[in-house]
């Protein structure tokens, strides 16, 4: 119970008594007194299996040797200098390789950051102003994208955030998920349409995948329409493999952001692209973007050490595709839909699995609250929304997955 003790008092001194409201689980949520590997200790003395994983950043699992070591070894060093350290150069060098896209990048400390300044540029570059984002999709807590945005904003029941200057969203489109239709009618209806913004695999609601061939339909229409692409890969990048849904699905867009893995579990985005378009950037160019903390040493340090990981131990992308096809298998016949691609996998209830926002709104909230209390109850934390991506880790072994899925089974049938 001493969760719940700390929540009483959070509640008086932080909104919800949370530092951001997916976390707001009711009637409290545990807090957690340490990690290592799959697991979570809790405060309250519980081991559980985290299928969370920071919402995603974490795909080497929690405290890996590899990202530990560099991060002690630049702690000898300092960790905010204010000026050019070399790790950015190193890790800068490491996305623009890995990335079909990227020739140059900017870090930036989240993904809302990458989102917005790449929405800026964009509006630079093109001299428009409309930007079209996918219903349900979320690129962070900024006005622009506040607008039918999934996760929190889904789950919490506010999907439209107060606040935002309604001026400002008038120039935000909506076109759903896997609709090409809908986006060439959006795309040629208006001049002023500067970047089609989209989680090439969302990841927001589900996760919910593109159908075969609409990735590059997407791609085909906003080059016809001369629109510029954004992927927000800030979920699938490195997730989906090297290179992420871009090189998975072999589609190039205009510009990329990025975050979570790409800082090893420190905080960070990115936005990169082609070199005409970086190159507006401040101080190359006239867009202003800037920031302290942005490029701090030991967030490149610890994200240069996981992507280095990750391209000596590629096998374990196959690995854990099996394991979210092992969990698929346990899930069979229990009513729901499953649905997957390599570590991101979700268990939704409603009978066929969604493809799009409205579809994955549909899911029977209420069942998926009793099935995610069973889990918990099993040691499983899996993100207490419908409507959030579960991972999992290269720390989640054979033996561990496979509890994952006897978990689901059992609390399935039950
Ligand atoms: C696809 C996507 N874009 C952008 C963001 C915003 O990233 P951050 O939470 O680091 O601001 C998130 C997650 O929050 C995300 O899932
Ligand atoms: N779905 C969000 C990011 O991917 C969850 C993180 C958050 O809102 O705290």
């Amino acid at each position: 119970m001493k969760s719940g003790e700390l929540f009483e008092r959070a509640k008086t001194l932080m909104p919800g008594g949370v530092s951001s409201p997916v976390r707001a689980i009711q009637p409290y949520p545990f807090y957690v007194a340490g990690a290592a590997g799959a697991y979570l200790k809790t405060l309250d003395g519980e081991r559980l299996i985290d299928c969370c994983l920071g919402y995603g950043p974490l795909l080497l699992g929690h405290a890996p040797d590899a990202v530990r070591a560099a991060i002690e070894a630049q702690l000898a060093d300092g960790w905010l200098y204010g000026t050019p350290c070399p790790g950015e150069v190193a890790l800068a060098e490491r996305i623009a390789a890995d990335h079909p896209s990227i020739d140059m990048v900017r870090f930036v400390s989240s993904g809302s950051e990458a989102t917005m300044a790449a929405i800026r540029l964009a509006r630079a570059a093109t001299g428009r102003q409309d930007i079209v984002k996918i219903e349900g999709g979320f690129h962070g807590a900024h006005d622009a994208v506040l607008v039918k945005a999934g996760s929190g904003a889904t789950t919490m029941g506010v999907p439209d955030s107060a606040g935002v200057v309604a001026d400002l969203v008038a120039h935000t489109r909506q076109v759903a998920y896997n609709d090409l239709e809908g986006l060439d009618a959006l795309l040629s209806s208006s001049e002023d349409i500067a970047a089609l913004i989209i989680e090439p695999v969302m990841g927001n609601v589900g996760p919910v995948l593109p159908e075969p061939g609409y990735l590059q339909e997407v791609r085909a229409l906003t080059l016809d329409y001369d629109v510029l692409l954004i992927f927000d890969e800030v979920i699938t990048g490195y997730r989906l493999g090297i290179g992420g849904a871009q090189v998975r699905y072999g589609v190039t867009p205009d510009l990329t952001t990025l975050g979570k893995i790409i800082g090893g579990g420190l905080p960070i985005g990115a936005f990169g692209g082609r070199r005409d378009l970086m190159a507006m950037v401040a101080p190359q160019g006239p867009v202003y973007q800037a920031g302290t903390f942005s490029g701090n040493p030991l967030t490149m340090a610890a994200g240069s050490a996981a992507l280095g990981w990750l391209h000596e131990n590629r096998e374990i992308y196959a690995r854990l595709d099996a394991g979210t096809r092992r969990i698929e298998e346990a899930c069979a016949g229990a009513g729901g839909s499953f649905v997957r691609l390599g570590s991101m996998f979700k268990y939704f209830f409603r009978p066929a699995a969604p493809t799009n926002y409205a579809e994955a709104k549909e899911s029977d909230t209420a069942a998926f609250r009793r099935f995610w209390e069973k889990m918990l109850k099993k040691g499983i934390f899996v993100p207490p929304s419908q409507f959030e991506t579960n991972f999992l880790s290269a720390a989640h072994t054979d033996e561990i997955i496979e509890q994952i899925a006897d978990a689901y089974s059992t609390c399935l049938s039950e």
